[in-house]
């Protein structure tokens, strides 16, 4: 209502009524594609508290209309006629209709259902599971009303004319710097044609070359991550600003309204035009809206705001229709075999079925794990073996906070691209990420939120298409699994007859060569044996924090973790922890916790097997080269205290945290290229112990 007011007002009507514009009150046709949102206010609050459980938080006069769950799930309404109708500019729709460009006909439900109240200048928290089309949802209402606005002409943009930089319409906020550049691919589609200019501030980029652009091109719709989009919408000197900005939206608003992220949003709001002067409509989207962020929805949008939610109230917020599979490791070293069981027999049966080839992102934890197990599963790819065997064009793609910004948009272009690959990630790609023809999501050990597993598994079967989800646990951590995650339709694979026989190998005795499993556990081991030590002891270190939350017991945590560095890592003894980090990590007295503030080569030292010897020491004094020595991890040569030394190779300086832990791997700052003291990183010399799985502990200093 605001909305309509504002774009509209005075000499903005006599805009609207041009063929090209739309008013939702001007334009008469409009009204068939109404959405049945503005009828159901007056449902709006029962069906806020007996439908919507999650949502019991949001108090009721917070919310003015919520969408009935009753709604047919089918998508309603032609992208065509919206052009017909002249509700939607035609070059938009013809970007996204034309085959050749986005080849899209009908709108997905949230697209249906936000699409009338977007124009409007609603403020909208939209809620609609992952891979339903919620990006196109806000971009092209958006794009449409800056079209609309009558001060942005496109004749000038159709001669390339000079904008400025302070001509920001609308901002889009994301929380990793991946989903903002697909944001951005998508948006500069969509508005091929128009004039209408599109620029991204992403950490890890060089901000003066993103700046230099935005100068000289101008920019109508900026897309950025939030510490980048603060630094320079709060530079004077940029002359970045945003003065006409009409539209906010936070995409994964529910991660960016939680803890990690909140107080920057704020701060960039502070750095926008004041909402009593220029009015600002704020869009919301989210797969998941847990009640926690709901005290900041409230604060964040209008006080009539619409909530248009396509969850079904019978239905759990993801895919009931993608199988998820629950198994039982037997011990932590039984998860990468059962990774390369689960690829080979699915493409066995993907080329007799003819099925979809193997594509996987296999999620962890930590960093650490992702870079040892994308290590290990490459080298074992190299082999002449496995290039001979079904999954010989697999690509092993790896991708998490460590690497540098070029490496991961790579990483996720390569994997955008490949046929058959896996992807071993950490939360950086959890949420938004839209990779085309996923069959598989792994995840490894219990994610450390329920919105977390949802937001990974929503990786595959997208619009529309089939998909399979699992999920790889040890016995230890079965009661936090069921706690967090026991609500959800994961089927527990059969005892007598499981699917996967490597996940209940007992792998400290030898294999077999005769049977399949035998095969995998030994490949997976000399993969393993070629991987340097320091990877094996930052893995280690990166799933004590993981382990000791997610296990009942630290005691049996610890043992869990010993054993896989023994028979997994082959390490002959496991890494040491110093004095310190037991006190604080609350494992004094836990059995096989190996106290020391040994030097770090006595605890490194390649187990017995073939192999480990050469990832021995040596590891240790390249440790720097291997990515872990930029962002001021400060001081990991030999000038520091050895009793710190346990903590060099951990990725928790931040690292892992990628986002979606508090704190996180915040998308804009990955890089480590500000080095300054953000989040709970300090490269002051003074290490700080930061993985995700500290949440619920806090982290620790030492
Ligand atoms: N109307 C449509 N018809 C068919 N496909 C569509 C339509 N709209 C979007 N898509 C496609 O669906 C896929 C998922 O879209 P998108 O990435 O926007 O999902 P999402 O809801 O934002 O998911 P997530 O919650 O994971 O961020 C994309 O490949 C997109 O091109």
């Amino acid at each position: 209502m605001f909305g309509t007011v504002r774009r509209f007002a005075a000499s903005q009507v006599l805009r609207a009524a041009a063929p090209r514009s739309v008013s939702a009150r001007s334009i008469p046709q409009l009204q068939k594609w109404q959405s049945p949102l503005s009828l159901s206010s007056v449902v709006a609050t029962r069906s806020l508290h007996s439908s919507f459980p999650r949502l019991s938080a949001v108090s009721a006069e917070a919310v003015e209309d919520v969408l009935e769950s009753s709604r047919p799930a089918a998508p309603t309404g032609e992208f065509a006629q919206l052009a017909t109708d002249n509700i939607i500019d035609g070059s938009l729709i013809k970007n996204i209709i034309q085959p050749d460009r986005m080849g899209l006909k009908t709108m997905t439900e949230v697209q249906f259902l936000t699409l009338n109240e977007i124009v409007k200048g609603d403020d909208i928290l939209a809620q609609a599971k992952t891979g339903t089309g919620k990006t196109l949802a806000f971009l092209l209402p958006t794009l449409q009303n800056i079209l609309n606005d009558p001060s942005v002409d496109p004749k000038t943009f159709a001669r390339r004319a000079r904008t400025g930089p302070s001509e920001i319409r609308a901002l889009i906020i994301s929380p990793t710097r991946e989903l903002a550049e697909q944001i951005a691919v998508e948006a500069r589609k969509l508005a091929f044609g128009t004039g209408l200019i599109v620029q991204t501030a992403v950490g890890g980029t060089q901000k003066r070359a993103g700046l230099a652009k935005i100068q000289r091109e101008g920019c109508h719709l900026l897309i950025g991550t939030p510490g980048r989009l603060k630094d320079i919408l709060s530079d004077p000197w940029t002359g970045v600003s945003a003065p006409k900005l009409n539209t906010l939206i936070l995409d994964e608003a529910d991660r960016l309204l939680d803890q990690g992220f909140s107080a920057e949003i704020e701060e960039i709001q502070a750095l926008l035009p004041n909402p009593a002067e220029v009015d600002r409509q704020t869009l919301m989207f989210s797969a998941t809206v847990p009640r926690e962020v709901m005290q900041m929805v409230r604060k964040t949008l209008k006080r009539d705001f619409k909530h248009v939610n396509t969850v079904r109230e019978d239905e759990v917020p993801t895919h009931e229709r993608i199988p998820q599979k629950l198994v039982y490791l037997r011990g932590l070293e039984n998860g990468l075999p059962a990774v390369l069981e689960l690829a080979q027999k699915y493409q066995e049966r993907a080329e007799s079925e003819n099925l979809r080839p193997f594509k996987a992102i296999v999620y962890f934890n930590s960093t650490a794990e992702t870079k040892i197990s994308a290590e290990a599963f490459s080298s074992l790819a190299n082999s002449r073996e496995f290039r001979m065997s079904p999954l010989g064009n697999v690509k092993m793609i790896e991708i998490n906070s460590r690497l540098t910004q070029q490496a991961r948009t790579r990483s996720a272009d390569n994997f955008r691209r490949a046929r058959e690959a896996i992807l071993f990630s950490s939360d950086v790609t959890a949420r938004g990420m839209d990779f085309p023809d996923v069959t598989h999501v792994i995840q490894v050990g219990v994610p450390r939120e329920y919105e977390t597993y949802i937001h990974r598994l929503g990786r595959t079967g997208r619009a529309g298409k089939e998909g399979e989800g699992w999920i790889f646990i040890h016995k230890g951590e079965h009661e936090t699994y069921r706690k967090r995650l026991g609500r959800l339709p994961i089927k527990g694979d059969s005892p007598t007859n499981p699917t996967l026989l490597t996940a209940g190998a007992d792998m400290s005795q030898p294999q077999s060569p005769d049977t399949p499993e035998g095969q995998i556990i030994t490949q997976i081991q000399e993969a393993l044996a070629s991987v340097p030590a320091d990877l094996k002891v930052s893995s280690y270190m990166g799933q004590l924090g993981t382990a000791t939350s997610s296990f009942s017991y630290k005691g049996e945590a610890i043992q869990a973790l010993n054993q896989l560095s023994s028979i997994g890592y082959g390490m002959a003894t496991p890494p040491y922890l110093s004095p310190r980090l037991v006190q604080q990590m609350g494992l004094r007295g836990v059995t096989g916790v190996s106290v020391g503030d040994r030097p770090r080569e006595s605890f490194s030292r390649g187990g017995d097997r073939d192999g480990f010897s050469r990832g021995g020491d040596r590891g240790f004094s390249r440790g720097g080269d291997r990515g872990f020595s930029r962002g001021g991890r400060g001081g990991r040569g030999g000038s520091r205290g050895e009793s710190r030394g346990d903590f060099l190779f951990g990725d928790r300086n931040r690292g892992d945290r990628e986002g979606f832990s508090r704190g996180g791997d915040r998308g804009d700052r990955g890089g480590f290229s500000r080095g300054g003291n953000r989040g709970s990183f300090r490269p002051s010399g003074r290490e700080r112990y930061s993985d995700p799985s500290f949440k619920e502990g806090g982290s620790f200093d030492f």
